[in-house]
């Protein structure tokens, strides 16, 4: 934490921290927040900020962050260091959650400009792919956090939120009133823009990756085989490429490259607070709930991008019409449409259309449901991951079979990674294109669905197109 005084003026500085971090000291003084402990979430309205920019000024190595950005909806949140945190694990990981946030909002009393539309205290969620994530990997199997300071930005309004534990000594008009009037004096001007170091960008340079292609190609073919016998229907085989390069990875600065080449993904990045960064671009919502809106994405089938409009279209039609990434893609749908049926819901399909990316295109079809009032998002999560885009059909067989083929953890890979807020809204990604940042270390992992018909060669050429806009993005 790093607000500090200057001038009269609170300013965000590194070197002159003192009064606003005594500040924060007095109001830790009972830090951990116990079941009765009230918790204050201030929201205050501030002038339009880049969270990269906010992240990269006060979030450290040793604290938990949230980052996530959709450039072409101008939404993004950034959340760092920890009110209240958890972590569960195993079959009831996502209710243990749910309980999590429920006892988190029981606990919040809203000050400020609570009523801005944007500005709703949320709980940041991360999960692995499977519900046994060991102790020794980076990250557990469900990590959860109500975070000390969370911005958020919609359009060209930008929201702070501050939550802390108040103690009984406290008196909690005063310490709202001390809040706002150090706020009313931070100049925010040098947070408008990330400084970006140009020298990054020769940092590909001094690099070595290593991954194995021979593996990944006999993998499919068994799938195949297995697929022959009718073992599954379908699988999605993941493969990762490793990276060590000659400086530590800049994580702030690949992020902002990354939301420059994938405008139209949801650029991610959460952090264990041990130094291990978890990053990427995902075109893929798991869903989204806004006030009892309920929407999901079936999202599978790929060809990439022409190179001109003529070749763009003919590649697409190509895939709107190729009946194996079709039956690849209706697994996917019809998972989605029966899981959702199961609880009672009435979920309505959109005809299927193109999601064009920048490097690839993929056959989409988003599905709406009216989500009833006693179901949580997290339910829905729970529900529906993994779903066959990320593991297979049916699902019990194909996570048996990534188990026994990949020779890799997932950890957050094609895992579910969101938030919750206080309003019961919330909005889940499905955790592809990503790589677990590790100082100079990196692994990239990306994914393919395998079905009969499917080609090994091609199905590598399809994890080179998204691995290879991922690396680029590396500094
Ligand atoms: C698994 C991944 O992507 C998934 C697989 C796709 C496919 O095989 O066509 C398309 C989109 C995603 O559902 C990944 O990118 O890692």
């Amino acid at each position: 934490m790093s607000f500090a005084t200057q001038s009269n003026n609170l300013i965000l500085d590194d070197h002159n921290d003192t009064e606003f971090e005594n500040f924060w000291h007095d109001l830790d003084s009972e830090y951990a927040v116990t079941k009765d402990t009230k918790i204050v979430s201030f929201a205050y309205q501030i002038p339009r900020v880049d969270l990269l920019a906010c992240l990269q000024k006060f979030s450290h190595r040793d604290t938990l962050h949230f980052y996530w950005e959709n450039c072409s909806k101008q939404e993004a949140v950034a959340a760092w260091g920890v009110t209240k945190k958890d972590y569960t694990e195993h079959n009831s990981r996502f209710s243990l959650a749910q309980e999590f946030v429920r006892e988190c909002f029981g606990q919040i009393i809203r000050k400020g400009d609570s009523n801005l539309a944007i500005g709703k205290p949320s709980v940041f969620c991360s999960f692995t792919f499977f519900n046994d994530s060991e102790l020794s990997q980076p990250f557990r199997s469900g990590t959860l956090f109500l975070p000390r300071f969370q911005i958020v930005k919609k359009n060209k309004n930008c929201c702070l939120i501050i939550n802390f534990p108040l103690s009984k000594k406290q008196n909690e008009s005063r310490v709202v009133k001390e809040i706002k009037q150090k706020l009313n004096n931070i100049n925010w001007e040098s947070l408008k823009q990330l400084n970006t170091n140009q020298e990054n960008s020769l940092l590909s340079i001094g690099r070595e990756q290593h991954q194995d292609s021979d593996y990944f190609k006999s993998v499919v073919r068994s799938a195949l085989d297995e697929i022959a016998i009718d073992k599954l229907s379908k699988i999605v085989i993941a493969h990762t490429t490793e990276i060590k390069s000659s400086q530590p990875f800049q994580t702030i600065e690949s992020l902002s490259n990354l939301r420059q080449l994938h405008p139209d993904c949801y650029i991610f990045s959460t952090s264990n607070g041990e130094g291990q960064y978890f990053i990427g671009a995902s075109p893929e919502r798991l869903i989204s709930v806004q006030n009892r809106q309920l929407v999901t994405d079936a999202l599978a089938g790929s060809a990439p991008r022409g190179t001109n409009n003529t070749e763009d279209l003919h590649l697409a039609n190509l895939l709107l019409r190729n009946r194996k990434e079709k039956r690849e893609h209706k697994a996917v749908s019809d998972f989605m449409m029966q899981r959702l049926r199961s609880i009672g819901l009435k979920p309505q399909q959109l005809p299927l259309q193109l999601l064009k990316l920048s490097n690839i295109q993929h056959l989409w079809t988003p599905i709406y449901a009216h989500l009833p009032a006693d179901i949580e998002p997290l339910e829905i999560v729970d529900l529906l991951h993994p779903t066959p885009a990320v593991a297979g059909v049916s699902t019990e067989i194909a996570c048996e079979k990534i188990r026994h083929y990949e020779k890799f953890d997932r950890s957050l890979y094609a895992a579910p990674l969101g938030w919750v807020d206080y309003e019961g809204n919330g909005e889940f990604i499905v955790g592809i294109r990503s790589a677990l940042i590790d100082g100079d270390r990196a692994r990239l992992y990306a994914g393919a669905g395998i079905v009969s018909g499917s080609n090994p060669h091609k199905e590598f050429d399809e994890i080179q197109l998204k691995l290879q806009s991922l690396l680029k993005a590396l500094v």
